[in-house]
């Protein structure tokens, strides 16, 4: 299977790293500057999985010297989506499916509208990575979860190379049936959970030593569910309580990729994550509260580079 990755970031990077692991070809399709990083450094990464240093790296900057790709994998950030459109189109026309991975949930529309229905997967990653300053990967925590699933027609065949392959990676990769639900289960997770951490500038520890703090990641989970809810997606009350469980559960020191972002004064994804979920709610005439709270306090660091 040839898979290419859009965006050797922490994400793309880490899954890539896997994929390669486990006998996939994998290109990394990335701009002029990360090329220069990767020729200078090198691909690494340091994880509980175990540590890999690229002996073998692809990378290209232009797609059109992909020859073809069975499946793109999606992981730049949800501001450079629209600026990527056009580094996936030569691939898609080739046959290539687009497997996103980003947060969010506004960034399947948009690519389902411009590469056509039928070539776009639905995907999502639970992984706490980041990149240190050689551009290497650092994961942390137990989890490095890929769940995907058809979200069009004639989807089957690449939906099963990709399990058949995540069966061979070192990753908790998993097929459903369900793809917008888990879409919308992790929107609710990571709008609540990168909510906090951000905008209090704390890791979860602290947050859920407050009561009074925690709670608001609570009314942000339940907002979430009646967004999900007008879009026709069933979130349960069982899938809030386990995600405020889940909030409990993770090491005192975990935090939000958003949150590791604002620490790096790197640029938020807040309008596509928070500013998404306000105006999905906004569509369907439904306010949002504790949501326009929290995205207003975060909105002075959203562009601070
Ligand atoms: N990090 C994490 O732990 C998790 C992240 N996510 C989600 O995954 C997505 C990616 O996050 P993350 O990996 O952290 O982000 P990073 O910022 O680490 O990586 C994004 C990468 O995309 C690259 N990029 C942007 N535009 C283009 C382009 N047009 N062509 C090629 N490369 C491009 C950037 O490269 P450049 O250097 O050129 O800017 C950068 O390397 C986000 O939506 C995030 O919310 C989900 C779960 C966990
Ligand atoms: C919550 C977490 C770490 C899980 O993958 C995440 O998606 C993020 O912070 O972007």
């Amino acid at each position: 299977m040839h898979i290419v990755v859009l965006g050797a970031g922490a994400l793309g990077a880490y899954f890539g790293l896997r994929f390669q692991e486990a006998g996939a070809k994998v290109t990394f399709l990335v701009r002029q500057k990360r090329a220069n990083q990767l020729e200078k450094y090198g691909l690494a990464m340091q994880s509980p999985h175990g540590n890999i240093f690229a002996k073998e790296l692809n990378w290209e900057t232009d797609p059109s010297a992909i020859p073809s790709a069975d499946v793109i994998l999606v992981s730049v950030k949800g501001y450079h989506l629209r600026g990527a459109l056009d580094q996936l189109r030569p691939l898609v026309n080739k046959g290539a499916y687009v497997l996103p991975v980003l947060n969010g949930i506004e960034h399947i529309s948009i690519l389902q509208r411009e590469l056509g229905k039928d070539n776009v997967l639905g995907g999502l990653a639970f992984i706490i990575a980041t990149l240190n300053d050689k551009g290497h990967v650092v994961h942390t925590g137990d989890f490095h979860d890929l769940i995907f699933g058809a979200l069009g027609a004639k989807q089957e065949k690449v939906i099963a190379n990709l399990e058949a392959l995540c069966d061979k990676a070192i990753v908790g990769g998993k097929q459903t049936n369900n793809i917008l639900y888990e879409l919308w289960k992790k929107y609710m997770f990571i709008n609540a959970f990168s909510g906090i951490t951000t905008a209090t500038n704390l890791p979860i520890g602290v947050v859920r030593k407050h009561e009074e703090t925690f709670q608001i990641a609570i009314h942000l989970l339940e907002e979430m569910k009646h967004v999900a809810m007008k879009y026709g997606v069933e979130i349960t009350d069982q899938d809030v309580t386990e995600a405020i469980k889940l909030m409990q559960q993770l090491d005192a020191d975990a935090t939000s990729s958003m949150h590791q972002d604002l620490r790096k004064e790197l640029p938020l994804e807040l309008n596509h994550l928070h500013g998404g979920a306000i105006r999905l709610a906004k569509a369907k005439q439904l306010e949002l509260t504790y949501m326009k709270v929290i995205h207003g306090i975060i909105k002075p660091f959203e562009n601070r580079t």
